[in-house]
Protein backbone atom coordinates (compact mmCIF):
# COMPACT_ATOMS: atom_id res chain seq x y z
CA UNK A 1 0.00 0.00 0.00
CA UNK A 2 1.53 2.81 -1.31
CA UNK A 3 1.48 6.40 0.62
CA UNK A 4 -0.25 7.86 -1.90
CA UNK A 5 -3.45 5.93 -3.56
CA UNK A 6 -5.53 7.04 -6.60
CA UNK A 7 -8.14 4.87 -7.30
CA UNK A 8 -10.30 4.44 -10.55
CA UNK A 9 -10.08 8.29 -11.30
CA UNK A 10 -12.04 9.83 -13.70
CA UNK A 11 -12.62 13.35 -14.69
CA UNK A 12 -14.02 14.83 -17.74
CA UNK A 13 -14.11 18.77 -18.85
CA UNK A 14 -17.69 19.17 -20.98
CA UNK A 15 -17.18 16.29 -23.69
CA UNK A 16 -13.53 15.52 -23.00
CA UNK A 17 -12.23 12.75 -20.89
CA UNK A 18 -9.08 14.40 -19.52
CA UNK A 19 -8.52 11.43 -16.93
CA UNK A 20 -10.07 7.86 -17.76
CA UNK A 21 -10.09 5.20 -15.22
CA UNK A 22 -6.07 6.18 -13.37
CA UNK A 23 -4.63 4.13 -10.86
CA UNK A 24 -1.67 5.26 -9.41
CA UNK A 25 -0.05 3.95 -6.49
CA UNK A 26 3.42 6.07 -4.77
CA UNK A 27 5.53 4.10 -2.24
CA UNK A 28 6.66 5.92 0.68
CA UNK A 29 9.96 7.51 0.69
CA UNK A 30 10.44 7.11 -3.33
CA UNK A 31 10.45 9.44 -6.14
CA UNK A 32 7.52 8.67 -8.85
CA UNK A 33 7.81 10.55 -12.30
CA UNK A 34 4.29 11.02 -13.92
CA UNK A 35 5.57 11.66 -17.70
CA UNK A 36 3.14 11.80 -21.21
CA UNK A 37 2.66 14.09 -23.70
CA UNK A 38 1.07 17.10 -23.97
CA UNK A 39 -2.39 16.89 -22.94
CA UNK A 40 -2.30 13.48 -21.32
CA UNK A 41 -3.58 14.81 -18.40
CA UNK A 42 -0.52 15.08 -15.96
CA UNK A 43 -1.66 18.51 -14.40
CA UNK A 44 -5.07 17.47 -13.99
CA UNK A 45 -4.38 14.50 -12.31
CA UNK A 46 -2.32 16.77 -9.53
CA UNK A 47 -4.73 19.42 -9.67
CA UNK A 48 -7.30 16.29 -8.54
CA UNK A 49 -4.19 15.27 -5.66
CA UNK A 50 -4.51 18.87 -3.99
CA UNK A 51 -7.93 19.58 -4.40
CA UNK A 52 -7.97 22.28 -6.72
CA UNK A 53 -10.14 19.54 -8.92
CA UNK A 54 -12.61 17.05 -7.82
CA UNK A 55 -12.66 13.46 -9.61
CA UNK A 56 -15.81 12.56 -11.12
CA UNK A 57 -15.46 9.12 -9.39
CA UNK A 58 -12.68 7.24 -8.35
CA UNK A 59 -10.86 8.05 -4.91
CA UNK A 60 -7.68 9.79 -3.73
CA UNK A 61 -6.00 8.71 -0.51
CA UNK A 62 -3.04 9.92 1.17
CA UNK A 63 -2.10 8.34 4.43
CA UNK A 64 -4.92 6.44 5.03
CA UNK A 65 -7.28 9.28 4.34
CA UNK A 66 -9.37 10.68 1.75
CA UNK A 67 -8.49 13.86 0.19
CA UNK A 68 -11.03 14.35 -1.53
CA UNK A 69 -14.14 17.04 -0.58
CA UNK A 70 -10.71 18.65 1.35
CA UNK A 71 -9.84 22.18 0.24
CA UNK A 72 -6.67 22.87 -0.62
CA UNK A 73 -5.30 24.31 2.88
CA UNK A 74 -6.60 21.47 4.11
CA UNK A 75 -4.81 19.09 2.13
CA UNK A 76 -1.79 21.27 2.91
CA UNK A 77 -1.77 20.48 6.39
CA UNK A 78 -2.74 16.76 6.12
CA UNK A 79 1.37 16.49 4.54
CA UNK A 80 0.95 17.42 1.01
CA UNK A 81 2.73 20.65 -0.42
CA UNK A 82 3.35 21.41 -3.97
CA UNK A 83 5.95 23.63 -6.01
CA UNK A 84 4.32 25.53 -9.33
CA UNK A 85 5.50 25.59 -12.35
CA UNK A 86 5.90 29.19 -12.09
CA UNK A 87 7.85 30.19 -8.43
CA UNK A 88 5.54 31.34 -5.97
CA UNK A 89 7.21 33.74 -3.88
CA UNK A 90 6.42 37.37 -2.22
CA UNK A 91 9.09 39.62 -5.05
CA UNK A 92 8.80 42.43 -2.47
CA UNK A 93 10.17 40.20 0.95
CA UNK A 94 13.62 39.55 1.29
CA UNK A 95 14.73 35.92 0.74
CA UNK A 96 14.44 35.08 4.52
CA UNK A 97 10.81 36.78 5.08
CA UNK A 98 9.82 34.49 2.46
CA UNK A 99 10.99 31.35 3.97
CA UNK A 100 9.59 32.31 7.54
CA UNK A 101 5.89 32.42 6.05
CA UNK A 102 5.40 29.16 5.70
CA UNK A 103 6.22 28.44 9.39
CA UNK A 104 3.96 30.65 10.32
CA UNK A 105 1.41 29.96 8.66
CA UNK A 106 1.39 26.13 9.55
CA UNK A 107 2.28 27.53 13.10
CA UNK A 108 -1.06 29.25 13.09
CA UNK A 109 -3.20 27.36 10.57
CA UNK A 110 -3.58 30.72 8.39
CA UNK A 111 -1.40 33.88 7.46
CA UNK A 112 -2.37 36.96 7.46
CA UNK A 113 -0.39 40.36 5.54
CA UNK A 114 -0.18 42.04 8.56
CA UNK A 115 1.46 39.13 10.25
CA UNK A 116 5.00 40.27 7.81
CA UNK A 117 5.28 43.62 10.33
CA UNK A 118 5.95 41.55 13.60
CA UNK A 119 7.73 38.23 11.76
CA UNK A 120 11.11 38.98 12.94
CA UNK A 121 10.15 39.31 16.66
CA UNK A 122 9.25 35.60 16.25
CA UNK A 123 12.16 34.12 17.56
CA UNK A 124 11.17 30.04 16.95
CA UNK A 125 10.11 30.91 13.40
CA UNK A 126 13.52 32.82 12.78
CA UNK A 127 15.72 30.00 13.97
CA UNK A 128 13.57 27.84 11.53
CA UNK A 129 14.03 29.90 8.70
CA UNK A 130 17.58 30.84 9.14
CA UNK A 131 18.05 27.07 9.70
CA UNK A 132 16.00 26.17 6.31
CA UNK A 133 18.12 28.79 4.57
CA UNK A 134 21.37 26.86 5.65
CA UNK A 135 19.96 23.43 4.39
CA UNK A 136 19.43 25.04 1.27
CA UNK A 137 22.22 26.63 0.84
CA UNK A 138 21.14 29.88 0.89
CA UNK A 139 21.74 31.55 4.22
CA UNK A 140 24.40 34.13 2.27
CA UNK A 141 21.14 35.15 0.32
CA UNK A 142 19.25 35.44 3.25
CA UNK A 143 19.10 39.65 3.10
CA UNK A 144 18.46 39.73 -0.81
CA UNK A 145 15.50 40.97 -2.27
CA UNK A 146 13.52 37.80 -3.95
CA UNK A 147 12.58 39.59 -6.92
CA UNK A 148 16.39 40.04 -7.54
CA UNK A 149 17.45 36.25 -7.93
CA UNK A 150 17.78 33.65 -10.42
CA UNK A 151 14.88 31.57 -11.93
CA UNK A 152 17.03 28.45 -10.50
CA UNK A 153 17.57 30.50 -7.09
CA UNK A 154 13.76 31.54 -6.76
CA UNK A 155 13.12 28.08 -7.18
CA UNK A 156 15.61 26.76 -4.76
CA UNK A 157 13.56 29.51 -2.56
CA UNK A 158 10.51 27.65 -3.18
CA UNK A 159 11.07 24.73 -2.54
CA UNK A 160 12.40 25.56 0.75
CA UNK A 161 9.37 27.13 1.66
CA UNK A 162 7.44 24.10 0.90
CA UNK A 163 9.98 22.05 2.82
CA UNK A 164 9.43 24.54 5.69
CA UNK A 165 6.19 22.81 6.41
CA UNK A 166 7.66 19.67 6.86
CA UNK A 167 5.47 17.79 4.11
CA UNK A 168 5.14 14.16 4.00
CA UNK A 169 4.97 14.26 -0.06
CA UNK A 170 6.28 16.67 -2.21
CA UNK A 171 4.23 17.41 -5.77
CA UNK A 172 6.79 19.19 -8.33
CA UNK A 173 5.07 20.24 -11.14
CA UNK A 174 7.65 20.67 -14.03
CA UNK A 175 10.14 22.32 -11.60
CA UNK A 176 12.77 23.10 -14.21
CA UNK A 177 10.50 24.31 -16.97
CA UNK A 178 12.45 27.41 -18.84
CA UNK A 179 15.50 27.06 -16.69
CA UNK A 180 19.23 27.10 -18.16
CA UNK A 181 20.67 23.49 -18.07
CA UNK A 182 23.07 24.96 -15.16
CA UNK A 183 19.82 25.68 -12.89
CA UNK A 184 18.16 22.34 -14.05
CA UNK A 185 21.34 20.31 -12.78
CA UNK A 186 21.42 22.51 -9.77
CA UNK A 187 17.70 21.56 -9.15
CA UNK A 188 18.37 17.64 -10.11
CA UNK A 189 21.57 17.86 -7.43
CA UNK A 190 19.17 19.56 -4.29
CA UNK A 191 16.28 17.33 -5.36
CA UNK A 192 18.71 14.65 -4.78
CA UNK A 193 20.10 15.61 -1.64
CA UNK A 194 16.38 16.38 -0.34
CA UNK A 195 15.37 12.29 -1.41
CA UNK A 196 18.70 11.21 0.23
CA UNK A 197 18.45 13.30 3.66
CA UNK A 198 15.24 13.56 4.14
CA UNK A 199 11.76 11.27 4.80
CA UNK A 200 9.87 12.21 1.86
CA UNK A 201 8.00 11.07 -1.16
CA UNK A 202 8.07 13.24 -4.29
CA UNK A 203 6.11 12.68 -7.10
CA UNK A 204 7.07 14.71 -10.46
CA UNK A 205 5.35 15.87 -13.41
CA UNK A 206 8.48 16.42 -15.88
CA UNK A 207 8.95 16.77 -19.94
CA UNK A 208 12.85 17.20 -19.48
CA UNK A 209 13.69 13.18 -19.71
CA UNK A 210 17.23 14.58 -18.09
CA UNK A 211 15.79 15.05 -14.93
CA UNK A 212 13.13 12.17 -14.74
CA UNK A 213 16.10 9.85 -15.30
CA UNK A 214 18.03 11.20 -12.52
CA UNK A 215 15.47 11.08 -9.61
CA UNK A 216 12.93 8.71 -10.80
CA UNK A 217 12.91 5.10 -8.53
CA UNK A 218 9.67 4.86 -10.54
CA UNK A 219 7.77 6.06 -13.87
CA UNK A 220 4.23 6.31 -14.79
CA UNK A 221 3.45 7.13 -18.39
CA UNK A 222 0.11 8.40 -19.23
CA UNK A 223 -1.25 8.99 -22.49
CA UNK A 224 -4.67 10.26 -23.54
CA UNK A 225 -5.97 10.79 -19.51
CA UNK A 226 -5.31 6.92 -18.85
CA UNK A 227 -1.99 5.24 -17.94
CA UNK A 228 -0.06 3.45 -20.39
CA UNK A 229 2.56 1.69 -18.59
CA UNK A 230 4.07 1.84 -14.83
CA UNK A 231 7.58 0.81 -14.23
CA UNK A 232 11.01 0.89 -13.34
CA UNK A 233 13.28 4.22 -15.41
CA UNK A 234 15.39 1.11 -17.15
CA UNK A 235 12.44 -0.54 -18.46
CA UNK A 236 10.45 2.85 -19.52
CA UNK A 237 13.55 3.67 -21.54
CA UNK A 238 13.39 0.20 -23.61
CA UNK A 239 9.64 0.11 -23.92
CA UNK A 240 8.58 0.79 -27.58
CA UNK A 241 5.08 1.46 -26.50
CA UNK A 242 6.11 4.31 -24.32
CA UNK A 243 8.61 5.66 -27.43
CA UNK A 244 5.49 5.58 -30.14
CA UNK A 245 3.52 7.34 -27.36
CA UNK A 246 5.41 9.77 -25.92
CA UNK A 247 8.15 10.32 -28.49
CA UNK A 248 5.86 10.41 -31.02
CA UNK A 249 8.14 7.06 -32.64
CA UNK A 250 7.04 3.92 -34.16
CA UNK A 251 7.75 0.50 -32.55
N1 LIG B 1 -10.14 23.50 -17.03
C1 LIG B 1 -10.21 22.83 -18.18
N2 LIG B 1 -11.28 22.94 -18.99
C2 LIG B 1 -11.37 22.25 -20.15
N3 LIG B 1 -10.42 21.41 -20.60
C3 LIG B 1 -9.31 21.27 -19.84
C4 LIG B 1 -9.14 21.96 -18.58
N4 LIG B 1 -7.95 21.63 -18.06
C5 LIG B 1 -7.39 20.75 -18.92
N5 LIG B 1 -8.20 20.54 -19.97
C6 LIG B 1 -7.93 19.63 -21.10
O1 LIG B 1 -7.70 18.34 -20.53
C7 LIG B 1 -6.67 17.66 -21.23
C8 LIG B 1 -5.55 17.32 -20.26
O2 LIG B 1 -4.90 18.54 -19.90
P1 LIG B 1 -3.68 18.59 -18.87
O3 LIG B 1 -3.32 20.03 -18.72
O4 LIG B 1 -4.03 17.83 -17.65
O5 LIG B 1 -2.54 17.81 -19.68
P2 LIG B 1 -0.97 17.76 -19.38
O6 LIG B 1 -0.58 16.32 -19.56
O7 LIG B 1 -0.67 18.37 -18.08
O8 LIG B 1 -0.39 18.63 -20.57
P3 LIG B 1 0.94 19.54 -20.64
O9 LIG B 1 2.10 18.58 -20.64
O10 LIG B 1 0.80 20.24 -21.95
O11 LIG B 1 0.94 20.47 -19.47
C9 LIG B 1 -6.23 18.60 -22.36
O12 LIG B 1 -6.91 18.22 -23.55
C10 LIG B 1 -6.67 19.97 -21.88
O13 LIG B 1 -6.95 20.82 -22.96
Amino acid sequence: MGILEVKNVNKRFGGLQALGDVNLSVAENTCHAIIGPNGAGKSTLLNCLVGKLIPDTGSVVFDGNSVLGRTPFEINQMGISRVFQTPEIFTDLSVLENMMIPILAKRDGSFRMHAIENMMSEKDVLDQAESMLVDMNMADKRNMHAASMSRGDKRRLEIGMCLSQQPRLLLLDEPTAGMARADTNNTIDLLKQIKDERDITIAIIEHDMHVVFSLADRITVLAQGSPLVEDDPENIKGNPKVREAYLGETA
